[in-house]
């Protein structure tokens, strides 16, 4: 066994960089702070040449690797958050089902979901400790190697992204399978919500008593859905999520703020904006002053610069990133992307995205 297996979820080096924790309890900060989805990616030489040859999933599995990968970007960029390196498809795996990353194709599932009857394949009960253990493990290692720079995000994929999965069993434009579910077996559809609900609230209490300071939910796949589906079927769970793990954090005096990521689900802004998570996740579709109005200063928002304005020419980047951050304010804002990073996007353009924002807004907090 190596040396590092046998770190504990204690005694972690002090915090030095609160910026990101207290702009999420809407606190004032310094800068404000900015993190971007998928850092730990393929847009970086050093993560390409680490993962060359590995199989996904196995990284996945490996404390070791995970925690490499994470610590990866935050050598290059003063970024204010770090994100586990993981995955959101590891719940399903954990319930039983076969998970591949497929190079050129992204995520597939060789036996998808087809009928509610399938249900009866899933592990009707998932030992968080047993099956996912290693996330927690990569979790402990990472906020031990982080020696206190920045705190380190946990996640999970929201309830209805990973019933999509499951059922599309894999990436898809219309999700027609999975939201035939929806309309043809709604019983079974919340039957499995449910089900994936247990998992991620016992999955994300493990990932805050392994070391996770914050936690993210990935509602990737709320677009396809419709105002009424999106009610019915997605923001249930996503509050019970929340509720259940702050009742059961409070009882042992902790307090880890919360982030929902609905992508695309603007009609559902209101609504996010009280089902007990500090942070609301933008895309790029919505602009920053009308969040703030929507929303009524009840959370701070995190977002959304297109990730494709990356592209830009630095000077460019620098002129929307400050755009943002005078729709946005300063006070109950992280400044992230609107969706992940994309592989062919130049790291250079991510240090300026960063800069950009550490420059601007500390200037605009002394105006
Ligand atoms: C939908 C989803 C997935 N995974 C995730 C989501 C939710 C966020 C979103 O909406 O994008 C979440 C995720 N996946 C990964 C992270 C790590 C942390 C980080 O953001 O840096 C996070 C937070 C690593 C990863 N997960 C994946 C990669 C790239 C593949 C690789 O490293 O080989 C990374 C860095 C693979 C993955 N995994 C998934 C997809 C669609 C892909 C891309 C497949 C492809 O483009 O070929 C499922």
């Amino acid at each position: 066994m190596e040396k590092d297996d046998l770190l504990l979820p204690k005694d972690f080096p002090k915090l030095k960089n609160d910026a990101f924790l207290r702009a999420c309890q809407g606190q004032e900060t310094p800068h404000v702070p900015v993190w971007c989805m998928r850092q730990a990616g393929r847009y970086l030489p050093e993560f390409r040449e680490f993962r060359a040859g590995k199989d996904f999933f196995e990284t996945c599995r490996s404390p070791a690797a995970c925690c490499e990968l994470t610590l990866q970007p935050l050598r290059r960029f003063p970024f204010d958050a770090a994100i586990i390196f993981s995955d959101i498809l590891v719940i399903p795996q954990a319930m039983g089902m076969d998970v591949q990353m497929v190079a050129g194709k992204g995520p597939t599932f060789p036996e998808p979901l087809k009928e509610p009857e399938d249900l009866l394949l899933l592990q009707p009960k998932v030992d968080v400790n047993k099956e996912l253990g290693y996330v927690f493990k990569a979790i402990t290692l990472t906020r031990h190697k982080l020696e206190g720079k920045v705190p380190l995000i946990g996640f999970t994929g929201a309830p209805w992204t990973l019933m999509a999965y499951m059922i599309e069993g894999g990436g898809s434009t219309t999700h027609s399978k999975a939201k035939r579910w929806l309309y043809r077996h709604p019983e079974a559809s919340h039957k499995l919500l449910k089900m994936l609900t247990d998992v991620i609230v016992e999955y994300l209490l493990g990932q805050v008593a392994a070391g996770a300071q914050a936690l993210q939910v990935f509602e990737s796949h709320a677009g396809c859905l419709g105002p009424v589906e999106f009610q019915e079927f997605s923001l249930p769970y996503l509050r019970d999520i929340a509720r259940k793990v702050k009742d059961q954090l409070k009882e042992s005096g902790q307090n880890v703020p919360m982030i929902v990521f609905a992508k695309d689900g603007h009609y559902g802004l209101e609504d996010l904006s009280q089902s007990h998570y500090e942070v609301v996740g933008l895309d790029w579709t919505i602009d920053p002053c009308s969040a703030r109005e929507r929303t009524g200063g009840k959370v701070s928002l995190q977002g959304n610069m297109d990730p494709c304005a990356l592209y830009a020419p630095k000077e460019r980047i620098s002129e929307i990133v400050k755009k943002m951050l005078e729709g946005f304010g300063t006070r109950g804002y992280i400044a992230n992307l609107g969706h992940g990073l994309y592989p062919d996007m130049d790291p250079e353009n991510v240090g300026a995205f960063v800069e950009a924002v550490h420059t601007h807004s500390r200037h605009l907090n002394h105006k």
